[in-house]
């Protein structure tokens, strides 16, 4: 049976603002999404018959509810004879901390489905089928460095300099639906253009709530800018530091106080699940078991 291994990054927003809210409670946002070089894995092995399994390396996260069941769900729907799939997920990013990871696992499963099972959906198909599960998911259908707006679905190409990133997890958990539902966060960012982003003074707008509402990630914020500009990551509660070298960003893990962990990353502005998939069109990852 053909298997075919993809990796899932995550991502980076390197600021987040808020312009307005829709009718239906969904936030209109303005954020640059970049990739980091750290991912889950999964596989992807055809089976004889159209069952649908799925392992998971965390126990907690190996269910039904998992997205990347939603994601193979969604494209089994779009078979004309269904076929099944055998998908096993090495869990690796933190998840739960704004780093993307869940959206993308279905990002990359609607991409390797798509191929296995040859579907021919385009990429614009994937990315509208993945806006149902994550606001999140469309950036990693579509592999680029994004300057986004929309609910984070309308995505334009960026090139954003390649830091070397010191991710700190402050093991905190933060639900994303209640940080955008509370009363105190801004919600009237004046638009800013694509082309000057990086001029403009930016901010992510839920850190001043975050700090205040978890003291443990403002411990962690206020620890980290003394070593390297630091900003959270969508609603947190992950946050990062942005360095020259892999070697000063080590050194500041090094001295990261227990019990958050981190770890180092480089930016990406292509996601590497795009190009490996070019790779296995031409056969180089489909391995004959
Ligand atoms: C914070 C970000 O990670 C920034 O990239 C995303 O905006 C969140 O993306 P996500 O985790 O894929 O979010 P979803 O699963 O679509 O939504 C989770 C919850 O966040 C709120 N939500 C999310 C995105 C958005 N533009 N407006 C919202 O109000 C909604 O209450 C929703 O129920
Ligand atoms: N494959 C998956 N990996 C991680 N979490 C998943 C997965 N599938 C479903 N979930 C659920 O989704 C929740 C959010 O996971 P995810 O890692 O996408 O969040 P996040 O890092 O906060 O991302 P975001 O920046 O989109 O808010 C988890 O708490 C978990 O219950």
């Amino acid at each position: 049976m053909a298997t075919l291994t993809l990796p899932a990054p995550a991502k980076l927003n390197l600021f987040l603002h808020i312009t307005g809210r829709r009718a239906d409670g969904y936030h209109q946002l303005q954020t640059v999404f970049q990739f980091l070089e750290i991912a889950d894995q999964l596989s992807f092995t055809l089976r004889g018959d159209d069952r649908l399994e799925f392992q998971c390396s965390d126990s907690a996260l190996a269910n039904d509810a998992n997205l990347v069941v939603k994601a193979a769900r969604l494209l089994q729907a779009q078979q004309r004879q269904r076929q099944g799939v055998r998908i096993i997920l090495d869990k690796i990013l933190p998840y739960g901390g704004g780093l993307g990871g869940g959206s993308s696992d279905a990002a990359t499963t609607l991409l390797a489905l798509n191929h296995l099972w040859q579907l021919q959906l385009t990429v614009d198909e994937l990315a509208t089928i993945g806006l149902q599960l994550g606001a999140d998911v469309p950036v990693f259908v579509r592999g680029f460095a994004a300057f986004a707006e929309g609910v984070g679905e309308q995505l334009s190409p960026v090139s954003p300099p390649m830091p070397w990133y010191l991710v700190v997890d402050p093991k905190v958990h933060i639900s994303t639906a209640e940080l955008f539902a509370h009363r105190e966060l801004k919600r009237d960012c004046a638009p800013i253009n694509l082309g000057d982003w990086q001029q403009q003074q930016t901010s992510n707008v839920f850190e001043p709530l975050v700090r205040r509402l978890y003291p443990e990630v403002a411990n962690a914020l206020d620890w980290l800018v003394e070593y390297a500009p630091t900003r959270l990551t969508g609603t947190g509660a992950c946050l990062y530091g942005a360095f020259e070298s892999q070697e000063l960003a080590r050194a500041a893990l090094a001295r990261m106080p227990a019990p958050w962990t981190g770890f180092v990353a480089r930016g990406l502005n292509e996601s590497p699940v795009c190009q490996l998939l070019r790779q296995a069109s031409t056969d180089n990852l489909t391995s004959q078991n």
